[in-house]
């Protein structure tokens, strides 16, 4: 069996044996004896993860704590910095000002280090009524505390160059007059790294944490396909435990999903190019049934006594045009969009915690533009499965 965690200082040989232009393939070894993954050049882009001997579907392939850990970009509202549970009673540390729950928080060795770094290299003033908001900030933090030899192996993953990035950037205009340049540059950088690598830690449904995100120093190097080979799991320490889905061969690229696996291709396509910078051109996308599933298919509306689906005539182009399967009849990329919009709508109007009464009336309007099969109506059923079977009395362990 894989030993659980990647050891940092595998990547760090790594670090000093690859780079972009000049890849020495790394072979990461679960135990000394047994080879069970490596970094080589991918077609799909850069570097990517391949299996050097065969993976049973079932199988743990390998295991890394995150480098670092925060909130998501779009987080919001007031969270312990230390446990990152929501709740209105946090309060800010008198010293420092970020907020913590409890005592037991912010005499945590996490909180004291954050604190004592933050006091000694900015200009901050012990206020608590300054209303200085670090949350947006706090996982670039996290990267400035990091060791200089944990820093040093940030340079070899790869960045988002496009300088369009739209989120935390703007709420360091804040921090200017308290952050020493040379700190701003790094957070810059970090930015980067972050657009590209970071990975979405999956929340359990009953916990009460906000969204986090983390920077995984192995898994960063795993490229995404929408049918991807392998399933992750965050346990309670954040740590990801990369599993394989099929049976993987010798040579083969370990893949993961960036985004919702049950996400029809529209969505996955713009998701994956507005985050992670590419259009995505695997099987599944270039598909337009979604191997059978028709998850992206929209009733057929042009004709009365029609009872086909639409869906796309070429998949991987924005602007195609969409097709019925029984009419034939085509309708333009926009008239799509105009439907995609009502649609969003119409399911943000859709409260599950409402004791699960679903809305009939949203239910039976969604059903007159989309089949069974769409994206929308398979989330649905898949959440509401998800909380029926935390319900009391329902839990599926606790019968
Ligand atoms: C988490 S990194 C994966 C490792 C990266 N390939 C490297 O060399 O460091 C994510 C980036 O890899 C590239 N990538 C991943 N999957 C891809 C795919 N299926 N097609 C094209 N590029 C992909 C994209 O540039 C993406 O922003």
């Amino acid at each position: 069996m894989p030993s659980s965690a990647v050891p940092l200082y595998r990547i760090r040989e790594m670090a000093q044996s690859t780079n972009e232009e000049n890849l020495i393939p790394y072979q990461y070894y679960t135990s000394e004896a047994e080879c069970n993954i490596e970094i080589k050049k991918s077609k799909l882009g850069g570097r990517g993860l391949f299996a050097c001997r065969p993976i049973k579907q079932g199988s743990l392939i390998f295991a890394n704590k995150p480098l670092v850990v925060g909130p998501r970009a779009d987080c919001t509202g007031v969270f312990c910095s230390v446990c990152y549970i929501s709740s209105d009673s946090c309060y800010p540390c008198e010293k420092c000002q970020i907020n913590i729950c409890s005592e037991e928080c912010k005499f945590s060795p996490d909180h004291v280090k954050l604190c004592n770094f933050v006091i000694d290299n900015w200009k901050i003033k012990s206020n608590p009524q300054n209303n200085l908001d670090i949350s947006n900030i706090l996982i670039y933090l996290h990267f400035l505390i990091l060791s200089e030899n944990k820093k040093s192996i940030l340079k070899i993953y790869q960045k988002d160059k496009t300088k369009n990035i739209q989120n935390q950037i703007k709420s360091l205009e804040n921090f200017k007059n308290i952050i020493p340049p040379d700190q701003i540059t790094f957070i810059h950088m970090i930015e980067e790294l972050l657009k590209v690598n970071s990975f979405r830690i999956a929340n359990s449904v009953d916990n009460k944490k906000i969204p986090l995100r983390g920077f995984y120093p192995l898994s960063a190097f795993l490229n995404h396909c929408c049918v991807p080979n392998t399933r992750n799991i965050f346990r309670t320490d954040y740590e990801m435990a990369v599993y394989a889905t099929k049976d993987i061969a010798a040579g083969e690229e370990i893949l993961t999903c960036y985004t919702g696996l049950l996400w029809c291709t529209p969505a996955r396509r713009v998701q994956l190019y507005k985050t992670k910078r590419f259009w995505c051109t695997c099987s599944r996308c270039q598909d337009n049934t979604e191997r059978g599933t028709n998850l992206s298919a929209v009733k057929c509306l042009l004709r009365k006594d029609c009872v086909g689906v639409l869906l796309p005539i070429q998949p991987t182009n924005p602007t195609t045009d969409w097709k019925c399967d029984m009419c034939h009849a085509n309708v333009s990329s926009e008239q799509i969009s105009t439907i995609h919009s009502v649609l969003g709508s119409l399911v943000g109007t859709i409260d599950l915690d409402d004791q699960f009464r679903l809305e009939s009336l949203v239910l039976e309007r969604l059903a007159k533009f989309v089949p069974y099969s769409n994206q929308i109506f398979v989330d649905l059923r898949f959440r509401l499965a998800v909380k029926l079977g935390f319900a009391d009395g329902l839990k599926l362990n606790g019968i």
